[in-house]
């Protein structure tokens, strides 16, 4: 029996930075191994994959549709492909911002994989400052990324006050006590002490790793949506979400695309935006968007083969959204 393959789940609700933490560990680990990075986008275009491809990994995105029916076996067959193909050393697999952690973790935990993959670390990332309000509004999927982490990495901790950072992980606490919770900015951490799973990273992080007994200080509200069997919707009982992709040639000033984003941030017409992100053609080159609950920048992009973005809510209106970034060739979830 040959060695098992060391997997990475790096886990975390929309926009908590999972793109940006892979990012960060291939550029400063795994030196010399061949890696494959499965991507689940939730929507179907993919730009994660646009922002990835520079790296030197094997990677396989999934466009899921509907995450909870259609999951299981397009990670399965991905996993057992790239295993046939590419023969990993590695294995990193960043799930959608709306997947349920555990089900991923079941489909690695599948008999075929027993003796061939090994889980080595399940990362959830969490967003600093938005994920109280998350938390009330979309508990199911968070508290699952939550409770089956063993890491909890804080992101974005440096645009908030300490004190709301205090409360954040007296909530993860309670759902998650065992976690390795890192509070600290990351561009002041390696790649590698994050995914040093214990004692020698606490030796110098700001670590909060002490179980909290209270109890939760509000009422976990979930969203009443259902829509189900149809692509570009992922559901559980109680939570649904959408996505809307969008193609199109179109050419952005900066300041009319700064304007759509402010349009996303401030009218309720479009739905519950809760993410978008997206390449456009600008005047003087490429422009990358990324939005993430009523935040949103703007930065110089890499050459696309064509416009496109993908908007992630709840009750999205398409067709206030087609208007919005006007001249669609390819729309629809
Ligand atoms: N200031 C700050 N910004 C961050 C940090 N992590 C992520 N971001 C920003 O948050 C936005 C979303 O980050 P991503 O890495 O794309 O998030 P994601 O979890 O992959 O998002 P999904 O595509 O929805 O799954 C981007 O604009 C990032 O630059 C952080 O630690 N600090």
């Amino acid at each position: 029996m040959g060695k098992k393959i060391p997997v990475t789940i790096i886990s975390g609700f929309l926009g908590a930075g999972k793109t940006t933490l892979i990012q960060k560990l291939l550029e400063e680990c795994f030196q010399g191994e061949r890696i494959f990075l499965l991507e689940n986008e939730f929507g179907r275009v993919g730009i994660d994959g646009s922002l990835l491809s520079q790296y030197k990994v094997e990677m396989r995105e999934i466009y899921s549709g509907c995450i909870c029916c259609s999951l299981k076996g397009d990670f399965t067959n991905a996993l057992i492909d790239a295993l046939d193909k590419v023969k990993p050393q590695r294995i990193l697999i960043e799930p959608t911002g709306v997947g349920k952690l555990s089900e991923i973790i079941s489909v690695l935990e599948q008999s075929i994989f027993q003796d061939k993959l090994a889980i080595d670390q399940i990362i959830t990332v969490v967003d600093a400052q938005k994920s109280l309000s998350f938390l009330k509004n979309f508990g199911e999927f968070f508290k699952d990324q939550v409770r089956r982490a063993k890491t909890l990495i804080l992101s974005k901790t440096q645009k908030v006050a300490w004190q709301e950072v205090q409360t954040l992980i007296q909530e993860l606490r309670i759902l998650n006590s065992e976690a390795l919770c890192v509070t600290t900015p990351w561009n002041q951490l390696t790649g590698t002490q994050i995914l040093s799973k214990g004692t020698s990273l606490e030796k110098y992080l700001n670590l909060v790793n002490s179980p909290v007994s209270a109890k939760p200080t509000f009422r976990i509200k979930f969203g009443t949506q259902h829509r189900s069997g149809h692509s570009g919707v992922a559901h559980t009982t109680k939570e649904a979400f959408q996505s809307w992709s969008w193609e199109s040639p179109k050419v952005f000033k900066e300041a009319a695309l700064e304007k759509l984003l402010s349009r996303l941030e401030k009218e309720t017409s479009f739905g519950t935006v809760i993410r978008a992100k997206g390449f456009v053609p600008g005047l003087n080159g490429w422009l990358h968007f990324e939005y993430v609950s009523g935040d949103w920048n703007i930065s110089t992009g890499s050459p696309q083969s064509i416009g496109r973005a993908v908007v992630i809510g709840q009750g999205l209106q398409e067709e206030r959204l087609k208007h919005l970034f006007g001249g669609a060739v390819y729309e629809g979830c």
